[in-house]
């Protein structure tokens, strides 16, 4: 699903409105409904609780107050009047509810005109005061309701975007000094990408898409530039294998890893990769690790380097369609050099590069610019901030991962919640699956084996990458169907990657 800018999604509204045709009061009103529908089906609730703004998103609230008229609950919108400028369809809902039920609407000119004490603590709040038009900090009377709403214990349900969250934001903006901690977030058509940034999960809580029926023709049209990797999305790049097939026809990956006392990582990546259907997998060790990889992943091959304890030299390239490196590594001279030494030598070859790897090119950075186009780098926050640098918010760090993709013509895969895959020309994809429970030893390392062993089967570089983070991903969320999110380890994703790859037929 692709993710649209506050202009695009404005567009958007525009076409429909004109090639539907639709009027723009007849397109609230369905959106209202929408929210209406999700909310009479999914909560429990006797008393409701809106507050509109003067917008549009403030209309949505005021018509969803009119529809709860013919249910049997307690209702009261509050209109915060921080400006005189009602918008055209706010102020026809505004005139609509007032003839339905006057008695339940308020103008709020001062805090004080709300008693806040009068709303139940079963009662559900349902903001509508900013929605997708906010364009700088909230002060004033509507930052006092915000800050009130948050001290409150209700459940908070925000229409489109909670209040005084921007959909998009700089690396200037500091933030909104009140935004609403929503638990649930109903939004319209396509998610904001605000929403998939770790700082704004306070906010957002649970947020689920409503199809308010707003033209697909335009949303084709559109590049993909931000794009929410969901099942559908998946299983158009999944390659289902033929019924007439041998292990030749799923490559020959190589894999460098492990040293003295990290070989657990070694054999994590092994066996991720084994498992995501790699045909044959070289693993490079030290001297030391032969017995150790040969005794716990027998169905892979051994390189033996002849450093007792860690990584000096690598094996002839040629036999070879993929390489990782880095998982169990270390970071001294000598794997430093071969490390060097192995970029000049690579041809055709895939490349992916975690763990240990990405220290090495952090603490040599003239090293990134001789990674081969299109390599798969894989580090998680801090190793990224050793790679490209610090941010100051998360739409600044989006802005650093997609400068440093295009800067090094690589991909990157920033790993987290919604871990977001970063192309060289800047596309992001951002993963829906996964689970707290995944942020665990090994599980790094699994999702390296895996992205090797899709590169030796022949996926492009960008479709390994999102393929092998949503399969990561689905298999720690099959895992914690047996486990819990303290007790799910590496070997737990490993063992439910079957699984993960029946969830896409
Ligand atoms: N997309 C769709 O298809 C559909 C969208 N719909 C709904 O419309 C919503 C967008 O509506 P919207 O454009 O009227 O903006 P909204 O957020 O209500 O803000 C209102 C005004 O507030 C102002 N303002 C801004 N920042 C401010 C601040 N800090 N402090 C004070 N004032 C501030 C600013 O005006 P300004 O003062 O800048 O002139 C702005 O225009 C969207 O979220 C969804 O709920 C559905 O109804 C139908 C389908
Ligand atoms: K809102």
């Amino acid at each position: 699903m692709k993710i649209l800018t506050p202009k695009q999604t404005r567009e958007l509204d525009q076409f429909t409105i004109d090639h539907e045709p639709i009027a723009s009061i007849d397109l609230m009103e369905r959106a209202a409904q929408k929210c209406m529908d999700w909310i009479i089906s999914n909560i429990d609730a006797s008393s409701y609780y809106i507050f509109c703004g003067t917008g549009n998103n403030g209309g949505d609230g005021l018509a969803i107050t009119r529809m709860l008229d013919p249910f049997p609950y307690n209702k009261k919108a509050f209109l915060i009047h921080f400006s005189d400028k009602l918008s055209k369809d706010a102020k026809l809902n505004y005139k609509h509810l007032k003839k339905t039920d006057a008695a339940c609407l308020s103008q709020i000119d001062f805090l004080e005109d709300i008693d806040f004490n009068q709303i139940e603590p079963d009662a559900i709040i349902i903001d509508a005061i900013f929605g997708s038009g906010l364009n700088r900090p909230v002060e004033g009377l509507a930052k006092l309701v915000i800050e009130k709403i948050n001290e409150l214990p209700n459940k908070v349900i925000s229409i489109d975007i909670p209040s005084g969250l921007m959909a998009e934001y700089d690396e200037s903006y500091a933030g909104s000094p009140a935004i609403i901690k929503a638990d649930i977030t109903l939004t319209f058509q396509t998610p904001k990408l605000s929403f998939l940034l770790p700082e704004n999960s306070q906010f957002v809580g649970h947020w689920h898409v409503l199809d308010i029926g707003l033209l697909a023709e335009y949303i084709e049209e559109q590049k993909e530039t931000h794009v929410l990797v969901e099942k559908d999305y998946i299983t158009s790049i999944y390659k289902h294998r033929l019924q007439h097939s041998h292990k030749g026809n799923y490559g020959h990956a190589l894999l460098i890893a492990g040293c003295y006392g990290k070989m657990g990582a070694a054999i994590l990546a092994s066996k991720g990769c084994l498992k995501a259907g790699v045909g044959l997998l070289t693993v490079h060790v030290p001297h030391w690790g032969y017995n150790i990889i040969q005794s716990s992943v027998p169905e892979a091959m051994a390189s033996i380097d002849r450093s007792e304890m860690i990584f000096t030299e690598f094996p002839e390239l040629n036999g070879f369609n993929a390489i990782a490196i880095g998982p169990g590594l270390n970071k001294k001279k000598n794997s430093v050099v071969a490390f060097e030494n192995m970029l000049s030598k690579i041809e055709h070859h895939s490349l992916v590069v975690d763990a240990d790897g990405l220290n090495i090119l952090s603490e040599n950075k003239h090293l990134l610019n001789k990674l081969p186009q299109q390599t798969i780098l894989t580090p998680h926050p801090k190793e990224f901030e050793r790679l490209a640098g610090s941010w100051k918010n998360d739409m600044h760090r989006l802005k650093i991962l997609k400068d440093f993709c295009q800067q090094y013509q690589v991909i990157t895969v920033l790993k987290g919640a919604y871990t977001v895959t970063c192309m060289p020309d800047g596309r992001c994809y951002f993963n829906t699956t996964g689970n707290p429970g995944m942020a665990t030893a090994g599980s790094g390392d699994v999702l390296t084996g895996i992205i090797l062993a899709l590169l030796a089967q022949n996926y492009p570089p960008d479709k390994a990458a999102t393929l092998a983070v949503y399969l990561h991903g689905k298999a720690g969320d099959k895992a914690l169907l047996q486990e819990s999110k303290e007790s799910l380890i590496a070997s737990d994703i490993i063992r439910n990657l079957g699984n993960a790859f029946k969830s896409l037929n």
